[in-house]
């Protein structure tokens, strides 16, 4: 078993780099099976979530190969199936993306249920009711694999998203890219990595108009040439880090970032009282100056606050004097790890989707990571505590973060990864 042991009390200094985003790499990976060419991607995180997707298409028979650590050159041209039902498909969300991209290529699929972090349920009923407007059938076998086959015909189609769905959003660009005719998907989310998609897709060849607001235009086209991209910064990694200087009290430039995508986290941490220095690609987040403020945070689909922030900023506001309110927006049960600070001394309660924070001291204790950013906040609240933390289940932090360990070394923390032996059952003789 591993964990991540941190000694907490030091406010983080320094430098940090961030990667390319995961959200965006895990669209933009499995987006080559409907390539006609060979395709290069720069920028990949080294995350566990990448290698999953990789391997996925690998089965399915793409030629991937890794040229460096932060980039793979992928051949889709041998992919000769239209099936993806294994575990590993269970293993992650985005592997759901392979639905819009198989139908785009064979106009047939048939892809395991996804897995990803547990807020509950994580219904798919509108990527599947937007295949449906694009002529295929979609049947739910034994309850764990989405069949969806067409006769032949997948065409474009005007679909009105009932929910604002990153996930939706991003398989309909993908079902439709090559599909016969236009498709309009109107109220789609807006997200950094949905535009992102959109220009891999149209640097091959695609004509998508208008990603990035809540009308995308796709008129199908037959061949798309291969690339090479470059993945755009993590805007979750960043906010992350910028969360830690400021539970902190640190001061710490991260690089390799996009102000823009940062401008909800940014402003959030102005309002507390840091100071915020923005570059072309890099951020200042100074919260040496002065005490922080308490403040109340809604999430919202992009450009609103992102929820994948939302358990890294209750860590922080664990640490600000007086009472601070989270209201969760996006997710009905995102706060599964709440039990894990209170461990640590935060005083949380939650009601429904509000958490109400009064912030004070936290202390070392041995927690676990309940999902990905749950363990990102463990080890921002660990970097604060008194004394020693210890985090089990690290598999789920390591799911969305490069190098998070060294990383926050560089910034001067004292934290490591452990091995430790697992457990083994010593039979008794009677
Ligand atoms: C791999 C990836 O990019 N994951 C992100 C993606 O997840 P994911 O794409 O799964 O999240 P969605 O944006 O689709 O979900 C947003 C909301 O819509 C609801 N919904 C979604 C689809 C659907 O068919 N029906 C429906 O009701 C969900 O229950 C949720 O309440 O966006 C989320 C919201 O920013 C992030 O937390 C995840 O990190
Ligand atoms: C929830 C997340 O990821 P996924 O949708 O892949 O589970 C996340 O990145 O915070």
């Amino acid at each position: 078993m591993e964990k991540i042991v941190i000694n907490g009390g030091k406010p983080l200094f320094g430098e940090v780099t961030v990667s390319g985003a995961k959200n965006a790499a895990v669209a933009i990976i499995p987006a080559v099976v409907l390539c006609d060419e060979p395709c290069r991607i720069e920028n990949i995180p080294n995350i566990s979530d990448v290698s999953l997707i990789a391997n996925i298409l690998q089965d399915m028979g793409a030629m991937v190969r890794r040229v460096d650590k932060n980039t793979l050159d992928i051949d889709p041209r041998p992919i000769n199936t239209w099936e993806a039902t294994h575990d590993a498909v269970r293993g992650m969300r985005a592997s759901y993306y392979l639905l819009g991209a198989l139908l785009g290529r064979f106009h047939n699929a048939k892809v395991a249920l996804p897995g990803g972090c547990n807020f509950g349920v994580r219904p798919i009923d509108q990527h599947l009711k937007g295949f449906a407007m694009m002529g295929a059938h979609n049947e739910l076998v034994n309850g764990a694999v989405i069949e969806s086959t067409t006769s032949g015909s997948f065409h474009g189609a005007r679909v009105y998203f009932d929910t604002v769905s990153v996930g939706s959003t991003i398989n309909l660009m993908l079902a439709a890219v090559k599909a016969e005719g236009q498709t309009i998907l109107e109220n789609a989310a807006k997200e950094p990595h949905i535009v992102d998609l959109a220009n891999f897709l149209n640097s091959m060849g695609a004509n998508i108009r208008g990603a990035g607001t809540d009308v995308i235009k796709i008129r199908g086209v037959d061949y798309l040439r291969g690339v090479t991209y470059s993945i755009i910064p993590d805007q979750i990694e960043a906010g992350t880090y910028m969360a830690a200087a400021a539970a902190t009290r640190g001061k710490i430039t991260i690089r390799n970032i996009t102000p823009k995508h940062l401008e909800s986290i940014s402003s959030k941490l102005m309002e507390m009282g840091c100071e915020i220095e923005e570059y072309d690609e890099a951020v200042i987040v100074d919260a040496t100056k002065r005490p922080l403020n308490r403040v109340n945070i809604k999430t919202m689909p992009h450009p609103g606050f992102p929820t994948d922030c939302q358990p890294q900023f209750v860590a922080l506001l664990s640490t600000v004097k007086g009472t601070s309110i989270v209201n969760e927006s996006v997710w009905d049960n995102r706060y599964q790890y709440v039990s894990e600070l209170v461990r640590m001394g935060a005083k949380i309660s939650v009601e429904g989707r509000l958490a109400i924070i009064e912030g004070g001291k936290l202390t070392g204790a041995p927690v676990k990571a309940t999902d990905l950013r749950a363990g990102a906040a463990m080890v921002i609240a660990g970097l604060v505590a008194d004394g020693t933390t210890s985090i089990s289940n690290i598999n789920y932090i390591e799911r969305g973060y490069s190098d998070v360990v060294t990383k926050f070394q560089s910034l001067g923390a004292d934290i490591k990864k452990i091995y430790l032996p697992d457990h083994k059952h010593i039979a008794t003789t009677a």
